[in-house]
């Protein structure tokens, strides 16, 4: 089959980061949320967590997405922190906001973004993550606390948003900008071209 760009994609995710860093890809696409279960078993690496959850997500729309004439391909996509071992999603409260961000300051993590793409009418299925290193530079209690007053830290994983005022914190980063911000499209435009779409 020849690339195509007329396909379709189907994002099936309700982070407005991830929706728009879909929009630069420059192809058709539909906002569908997904309502997968975010727990998953203690003993999965940082790469199997986010590979699952994203798979769970993409799934979950897979499962009852309307037929359409042309092509579609659903994309789920995870986002982790992890320092030291520990996975970091979302903060519960300030709180935990706060524990996260005094063990990232000063230190070196890594960011880890799982993407499923799955083809409507085959069930075609394609599982890949990328990882990025971050390191923030040393944090006074009192920046941190100002910091979670902002409230930018609550809806992302590890408490901070490099796309933000977050990016004051961040000494360092190796590896794919918007893997942190939660989608590589250099990742998901090698997995579209899998599909035979090409981005370019
Ligand atoms: C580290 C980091 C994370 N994030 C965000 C990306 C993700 O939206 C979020 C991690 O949570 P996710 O559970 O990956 O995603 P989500 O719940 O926001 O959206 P959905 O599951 O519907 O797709 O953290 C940033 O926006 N900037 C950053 O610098």
């Amino acid at each position: 089959m020849e690339p195509t760009a007329a396909s379709r994609l189907i994002l099936a995710s309700t982070s407005p980061r991830r929706q728009e860093l879909i929009r630069a890809l420059g192809l058709p696409y539909e906002i569908v949320a997904s309502e997968a279960d975010e727990t998953v078993a203690d003993h999965l690496t940082p790469a199997e967590i986010v590979e699952t959850l994203s798979e769970r997500k993409a799934r979950a729309v897979y499962e009852r997405v309307p037929s359409y004439p042309g092509r579609q391909i659903i994309v789920g996509s995870d986002t982790i922190v992890v320092y030291n071992g520990e996975p970091l999603g979302k903060p519960a409260d300030r709180e935990d906001a706060r524990r996260m961000l005094s063990m990232l300051q000063g230190n070196t993590h890594h960011v880890f973004t799982g993407i499923t793409c799955i083809e409507a009418g085959s069930g075609r299925s394609l599982t890949a993550h990328r990882m990025t290193r971050v390191t923030m530079k040393p944090l006074s209690e009192r920046q941190i606390d100002r910091y979670i007053e902002t409230g930018e830290p609550m809806d992302k994983a590890g408490a901070y948003a490099i796309q933000g005022l977050g990016a004051t914190m961040v000494e360092a980063i190796e590896g794919d900008y918007f893997n942190v911000v939660g989608l590589s499209l250099n990742l998901l435009a090698d997995m579209l071209y899998s599909f035979n779409i090409e981005v370019l």
